[in-house]
Formats: structure tokens, sequence, C-alpha cells
């Protein structure tokens, strides 16, 4: 009677691998014959395993790179990408996939998880669970709301503007990307949570918070491969991720500084709270007054006590922030971006602007802006070119849907793109093109098929905040300086080749950089 040999030892290794090659031969025949995927169109390796995916965006330079690999599937509009997956590229679909309420919509569990905050509105998964929730923030996104924000954004403006005229003149580029995310952040920590940040004046924490949104933004072809490794990441001891992440991923590190930071701010916000409650004093509940912040907003809304808990607050906090920040200052830069390529367009939008600013820079009214032809037809432009999310955004159905002869069986994931939308040359002629003069006869279809913000229960609920942000920044910008672009090209710099959530550059990019000039020749 001895104990576990090496011979015993080899051998249960071995019965162990056959094992697990059995099994593994086992789920790839399943998915290939028995399924209720198999019949689908799509390449049968894709079919097979998730592990086609993986390579085409985590091992694959520069990656991010399945979304190229999906194109070339594309032979018909239905293909499955995946074991568990349908695709669909045609815009028809768009609107029944991405229907409004009370059409039942979840989302796809891994899908959610990717970003690590399973309780913000993005990351919810149940429809119904969402749908009160999104309400329960409604109050801080409506347009009455939004629209009270405009001196808020004002005093922010004022920041960008300074920093612009600081630049004047000088032979020293501004990463445009870098200097809007600063604004972008500072107006929704306002905002959103009423609390003073300064990213725009602090230049060191402002390339940090980019280089982490970068990060997050880079990570995600990896943890849409393995999506709960981020909400684990997340519950583990704040010193111990920090140390691990330091090690791996200093940028990344720098994300949990700010998770950190807003759960601070929850804490502080229920202390109060919890403060005034005993002290008799009951928050504002006025319908018609706007939140302080958006705890406000969730605080004083009919949402049951475990859906007010920090941890919930703090993830909302979170979503709104990567969602809200990112998101439009990346379409900010490529709107100066695609004007100065195009000085004619340019100099109407730059008169336009100048007409209602006049010398004295003084913004008026963003209804104002809203009516100004130029001004608007390029904001529009540059959102349907920069399409800036890019990812399949899969729903998944209660009940079997039909599509082009198929049957697509319920709690089936089903993903669109919205690039597919805003790029399709049969909807938006030459549509890698920008074409502002598109917007002045649109058709009933191209309006339609404006998917930025993408459509139904889930589309953006920031919509309206983003472009009161976009107004009001670009006319400060555009009636005061003149650019050049520096060292800036389409290519590298611009033209989105890697699929991170949101579209990437080239790593090889510094970014959509500018030289100020002195005031513009009007
Ligand atoms: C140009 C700017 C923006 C674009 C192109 C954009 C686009 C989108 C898209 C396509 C979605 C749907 C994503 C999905 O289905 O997972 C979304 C969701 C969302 N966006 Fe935006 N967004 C922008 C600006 C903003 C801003 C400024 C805010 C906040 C102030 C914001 C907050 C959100 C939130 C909270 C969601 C989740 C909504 C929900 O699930 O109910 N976004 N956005």
């Amino acid at each position: 009677m001895g104990g576990l040999t090496p011979g015993h030892f080899a051998l249960s290794l071995w019965l162990l691998l056959c094992l697990l090659l059995l099994y593994s031969i086992s789920i790839v025949l399943y998915r290939l014959f028995f399924h209720p995927l198999a019949k689908f169109p799509g390449p049968k390796l894709a079919a097979s395993t998730k592990w086609f995916e993986f390579y085409y965006d985590v091992v694959k330079r520069p990656g991010g790179q399945f979304f190229q690999e999906l194109n070339r599937m594309h032979d018909s509009p239905i293909v499955r990408p995946n074991p568990d997956e349908i695709h669909i590229r045609d815009p028809a679909f768009f609107e029944i996939l991405y229907a409004p309420n009370p059409t039942i919509r979840h989302k796809y569990p891994p899908a959610s998880e990717m970003a690590g905050v399973p309780l913000g509105t993005q990351g919810t998964v149940d429809h119904h669970v969402h749908k009160h929730r999104r309400m329960a923030n409604s109050r801080m996104f409506s347009k009455r709301a939004v629209a009270s924000a405009q001196g808020l954004i004002h005093e922010h403006i004022k920041e960008l503007v300074r920093i612009f005229e600081s630049h004047c003149g000088t032979d020293k580029p501004i990463d445009l990307h870098t200097i809007l995310l600063a604004y972008t952040t500072d107006v929704i920590y306002d905002y959103m949570f009423d609390i003073e940040t300064d990213y725009q004046r602090n230049s060191i924490a402002a390339e940090g918070w980019k280089r982490s949104i970068d990060a997050i933004a880079q990570a995600t072809p990896f943890s849409k491969q393995v999506p709960w490794l981020n909400a684990r990441l997340l519950m583990l001891p704040h010193w111990l991720t920090q140390f691990l992440l330091a090690r791996i991923q200093p940028d990344l590190a720098g994300l949990l500084g700010v998770h950190k930071h807003v759960g601070e701010i929850v804490a502080a916000y229920v202390k109060q709270r919890d403060l005034e409650q005993k002290s008799g004093v009951n928050g504002d509940k006025n319908e018609n007054v706007r939140p302080k912040s958006i705890f406000h907003s969730i605080d004083q809304s009919s949402l049951p006590p475990h859906e007010k808990a920090p941890l919930r607050m703090e993830q909302e906090a979170i979503t709104v922030l990567a969602a809200g920040s990112e998101t439009s200052a990346r379409v900010l830069a490529h709107t100066i971006y695609h004007l100065l390529e195009n000085p004619d367009i340019l100099a109407k939008v730059q008169k336009e602007v100048f007409d209602v600013l006049g010398e004295s820079g003084q913004l008026p009214d963003v209804k104002v802006l809203e009516t100004l032809p130029w001004l608007t037809a390029s904001v529009r432009e540059s959102l349907r070119l920069r399409a800036a999310i890019t990812s399949r955004l899969p729903l998944v159905l209660e009940k079997d849907i039909p599509y082009g002869g198929w049957i697509i069986p319920a709690r089936t994931p089903i993903s669109m793109c919205i690039p597919d939308i805003l790029h399709n040359d049969d909807i938006f002629p030459e549509a890698m093109k920008f074409k502002p003069e598109r917007w002045f006869n649109a058709t009933e279809r191209q309006n339609r098929m404006f998917v930025p913000f993408g459509k139904g229960t889930r589309m953006c609920i920031g919509l309206d905040f983003a472009y009161i942000e976009m107004y009001m920044s670009l006319a400060s910008l555009l009636s005061r300086f003149d650019f050049e672009l520096y060292d800036t090209n389409w290519e590298r710099d611009v033209r989105f080749s890697r699929d991170c959530f949101i579209g990437e550059a080239s790593p090889a990019s510094a970014g959509i950089r500018v030289k100020v000039l002195a005031k513009p020749e009007i």
C-alpha cells in the first residue's frame, strides 16, 4: 500500500486530459449539429468556440479586430458570430430589435457585465429592473433639467477657452481629446454629483484620467471574453486590486482610484442625507425642480430601499461618468477635425456662430445655437461619421422572432452594430465622407436611421446633455479661434481601427492635435 506513485500521477493526468478532450469534442459537436442555432449561417469555426473571437480580439494585434472578421462573415445579413449569438446587418431590423417600451428586451449578461458595473442602468440585464432604474435617473436628464444646466456648463467653458487662449499663437499643440475629456468630465462631476473637480486646470490629472479611460476601453476586447472578471476585481479590497493592477496595468489602477473617489462621494452624500433626515430636513422632492445630483434623483424616486443602497448609487455614478464624458469628448474632437479638413464648411460655421456670439463671445440660449444650419448639420454629420459606439449590442427576447425566413429562438442574444447603419451607403450615399449638407434635405429614412445614440429602451439617456455640451463648446471655441491640424491624419488618428466598445484609432496615434491660431477671419 504506497502513496501516489509518479506512474499513477501520470496516468491520472492522462485520463484527465482525455476527459477534457472528450468534453470539448462533445461541446463542439453539440454546437455544430444539435444547438438551436446549428443551422444558422456563419463559419463553423466561429460557431464551435468563442476562442475564435478571442483570437481576433485579443491575440491578433492590435486587438479589437473581431469586427473585421465579422465584416467578412456577412455573406448574408444574418450570421452566427459565436456559438450563442446571432448578428444581423439590416437597417430594417434595427427598429425591431431596439424597439421602445412596452416591448421586452433584456440585455445579454456577458455584454452587460463587461464594464464591471452591473448595478448601473447600462449594465442592468432585466428589462423591468432597467426600466425602473432608468426612470429614477430621468429627472436629471429631462430636456428641462438639461436646459437649466447651461449656466453651469458655461462656467466650465470659460476655463476651456482660457486654456485655448494660453496656447494661442504658441507652437505648442493641444491634444483635443485630452482637453475636451477634461471639460466633459468636470461638467459631469458638477452636474451629476454636485462636486467641483479640476481636470481642466490640472493637466496631470487630466492626462491620467484620459489614460485610465483609454485603458478600460482597450481592455474591453479582453473583458468581453471574461466578463465576470471586472466585477470580481472590484469586489476585492481596494489596496489589493490597486497592488495587483499597479503591476499589471497601471492605467487601470488609476481607474480604480476613480471608483474609490466616487465611492467616497456617495458615502459623503449618504452621511449628509442621514443627518438631514435625523434633523427633520426634507430634501426638495418637487417634481419641477432638478434634483441637486443623481444621488438625490435616485433617493427621491419610488425605487425600493435596496435600489438606493450606496453600492448601487456608486455604480450608477460610474456608469454616467464613463458613458457621458468619453463619448461627447470624442465626438467634439472629431467635429473639429472634420471642420479643419473642410475649410469651406468651417468658414460657414464660424460666420454663423460669430454672427450670434459677436465680439463679446457671449453665448445665447442653446435654442438659438440649435437653429444655426451649418453648426447643427456639422454636429449631426460628425455624430454619424464618428459612430462612437462600435460594439455589437446584444439583446435577449423572451419570444421567438422571425427574420429573413429564419426563426430565431427565444432567449438567443441578437446583436446589431450602430456603424452598420450610420455608414451604410444605401442610406447615406458616400457614407464615409463628411458632408453636413446632406442634412439640409434629409429623407425621412435618413432621419429615422440616424442612430448614434441607439434606439429603444436602452438608447442613450444623455443625448440632450451631449448636444448642449457640444453646441456650447463648439460655438465658443469656433467663434474665438482658428486652428491648424498638427501631425494628424485620418488613417492613423481618426478612423476607427479597433472595436473597444467605443471605436479606437490605431495604437500608433498620438491623438487629434491642433495648434491654436489667432482669431478667425470672418
Ligand atoms: C456624443 C455623445 C454620446 C453618444 C454617441 C452616446 C451613445 C450611447 C449609446 C449608443 C448608448 C446605448 C449603449 C448600450 O446599448 O449599451 C448609450 C447609453 C447611455 N448613455 Fe450615452 N452617448 C453619448 C453621451 C452621453 C452623455 C453625455 C451621457 C450622460 C450625461 C450619457 C449617458 C448614457 C447612459 C447613462 C446610458 C445607459 C442608458 C440605459 O441603459 O438606460 N451618454 N449612449
